[in-house]
């Protein structure tokens, strides 16, 4: 029987935008673009929309120099390998790995990301709220899906997005391939949202992920979307819930930042095969 034991992993999700968690306190993990590849893998590997690395800021080369030394860090990776800014589904199942964990105390705790700290609260009925910092609109864009074109406005969510506001059936959408966007406007490409507003203050939305594909949820997206159909409602502040294929979250949108809200699941935890990640 074998003794040795690969890295620990730990795999979670928000409303179905799952991810790999890989502990990796001192970044001694050799996190290649190909090894996030495989772990994301439905097939050959465990299956995930990203990787979460949990380091400590002061142990990854490449943190953000406002990001205090001893912050929790979110590594994140999409499935393709790509480094992103920000993950706002992804930031809340981090923290509830870490107070899962033991590492922080329940309440509220910072955590590092490329788009800086975001203060994240583990709230009593379970729910994981983060302060995504203000979203901002940098510009009005199109693209098309289905044949058919769909008008935009770009949002700073930290990483990039394209929110389409419309009254398209989005279960008829063929998200198979992905939705065109202007090179100029998203010189880094973008995350394409897909929103339809339904009755009252709650919004559909469907999503091609940069680097990822369509997934069943994206925090950031559905804050880029919050920010769309309110602008659509001539608001620039304001509530929205936000259903997606993986669920139901909700954005408050104030003058100075935004917040998203919803449910962070730990599924299960083990380690890796030592030969599969040395191959990987
Ligand atoms: N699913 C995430 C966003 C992940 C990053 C995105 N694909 C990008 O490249 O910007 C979320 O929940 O926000």
């Amino acid at each position: 029987m074998r003794t040795s034991q690969g890295p620990e992993f730990i795999k979670g999700h928000g409303t179905q935008n799952d991810f790999v968690i890989l502990p990796d306190p001192d970044g001694a993990l050799e996190l290649t673009d190909e090894r996030v590849r495989a772990l994301c893998d439905r097939r050959r590997g465990l299956g995930a929309d990203g990787v979460l690395r949990v380091v400590r800021a002061g142990a990854l080369p490449d943190a953000p120099a406002d990001v205090p030394a001893d912050v929790w860090f979110m590594d994140y990776r999409n499935a393709d390998g790509s480094i992103a800014e920000m993950c706002g589904n992804g930031v809340r199942v981090f923290a509830r790995y870490l107070a899962d964990a033991g590492l922080v105390t329940a309440g509220e705790l910072p955590v590092g990301t490329r788009a800086g700290v975001r203060p994240v609260r583990i709230r009593e009925d379970g729910q994981v709220t983060v302060d995504m910092g203000a979203a901002k609109i940098f510009g009005e864009s199109t693209t098309s899906a289905s044949g058919r074109t769909f008008s935009g406005v770009a949002v700073d969510v930290g990483n990039p997005h394209l929110a389409c506001v419309s009254d398209a059936e989005l279960e008829d959408l063929d998200l198979e391939t992905r939705p065109p966007h202007d090179p100029d406007l998203f010189p880094n490409g973008a995350n394409v949202e897909f929103v339809r507003p339904l009755d009252g203050d709650h919004v559909q939305m469907r999503v091609y992920e940069r680097g990822v594909g369509e997934t069943r949820s994206c925090g950031t997206g559905t804050v880029a979307a919050a920010v769309a159909a309110l602008r659509a409602a001539g608001a620039d502040t304001g509530r929205r819930v936000v259903h997606v294929p993986g669920g139901i979250v909700e954005v408050e949108v104030t003058p100075t930042t935004a917040t998203l809200t919803g449910p962070a699941v730990l599924v299960a935890r083990g380690h890796l095969d030592p030969d599969w990640w040395q191959n990987a």
